[in-house]
């Protein structure tokens, strides 16, 4: 099983217009209203995939309650963390006219320090058994960067895999207490590290305590850097237009496979080199897929033949 933790999950708005013009009334089809955050998109993903997952999140309030009945309804299975705060939202409004996105993202209220510690003994105790665990989505108040590092430590003693995929300072904190994957975008990764280069970037978060980097890149597509070993570049040879809120959730549950089935990601012996590979085409088609689909967290069988578009790049860094 893989066990995906949210700590700040929201209800997810999405609209598809046709074209977004500030300052203009837009009247467009109805809405979709889904229970979101990151780790429950990566929980989809793997749902979807044909893997065993469980999504532990908190909710409270009105939201909550939203969100819990979409769980619900959708046979995800789950277990949630009440809270006293109501759970926030988040609007994506797709432009089909450009083919991109706009997102608002609701802070999140604070968890209060029993909440903190009710979700952090949730992720442990059911993170014990799972073959790996993600942890994903922006830190709320009261569960910041040193509750997270605090549960990456208490899991990886534990011998699981944990991939980490945060922003802000959860990213350093994530790779000093040894997650074993993080999973930053390229800006996330640059407001970490302060370093613009995306391979300096990954280098220095392993140099942290992480074991490998999955750097995610948008249309020029991804890198995995593991501790050693040449670096695998992966991208499509096309630029795909839709929606690519949660891109990077089917990128985290990529990597959640290749742990759960015991790759070596890091080292420099071929199998792990093949491990890379392997991720970085299945990590790439998964986020194409995403992209195709009209709400994250979702992929389409229909896309299996995006596998095969993925080019793959062996970095030899002595030639750079
Ligand atoms: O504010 P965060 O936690 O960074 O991101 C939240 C969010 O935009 O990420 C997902 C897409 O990755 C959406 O489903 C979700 O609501």
């Amino acid at each position: 099983m893989i066990l995906t933790v949210t700590p700040n999950p929201a209800v997810d708005l999405t609209w598809h217009v046709d074209a977004l013009e500030p300052g203009a009334t837009h009247r467009v089809p109805t809405g979709a209203s889904r229970a979101g955050g990151k780790g429950l998109n990566v929980a989809r993903v793997l749902r979807a995939t044909g893997h065993d997952v469980l999504a532990v999140a908190t909710a409270g309030g009105a939201t909550g309650d939203e969100l819990r009945a979409d769980l619900e309804a959708s046979g995800l299975p789950h277990r949630l963390v009440p809270t006293r705060a109501a759970t926030r939202r988040t609007v994506a409004i797709v432009d089909e006219r450009v083919g991109e996105t706009s997102i608002l993202n609701e802070f999140g209220a604070a968890l209060a320090s029993g909440e903190a510690r009710a979700l952090a003994e949730a992720a442990a105790e059911l993170g014990r058994d799972a073959d790996a665990v993600a942890i994903s989505g922006s830190l709320p108040p009261g569960f910041g960067p040193d509750e997270l590092g605090a549960l990456v430590e208490r899991l990886v003693a534990a011998g699981v895999p944990v991939i980490v995929d945060t922003s802000g300072p959860g990213v350093l904190a994530a790779a000093s207490t040894g997650a074993t994957a993080l999973k930053p975008n390229r800006e996330e990764l640059a407001a970490a590290t302060g370093l613009a280069d995306p391979l300096d970037g990954a280098r220095s978060l392993l140099a942290r305590g992480a074991r490998v980097v999955v750097v995610s890149l948008g249309a020029e597509g991804l890198l995995v850097v593991g501790r050693d070993g040449a670096p695998v570049r992966a991208r499509l040879p096309r630029v795909l237009h839709g929606n690519a809120t949660g891109a990077g959730d089917a990128v985290v549950a990529a990597i959640a496979v290749s742990l759960a089935d015991g790759d070596d990601l890091w080292s420099d012996r071929g199998a792990a080199a093949d491990a890379r590979a392997r991720l970085a085409r299945r990590a790439t088609a998964w986020s194409a897929s995403a992209v195709l689909m009209p709400l994250a967290g979702e992929l389409s069988p229909d896309h299996a033949e995006l596998a095969d578009e993925v080019r793959i790049t062996m970095i030899d860094e002595d030639a750079e």
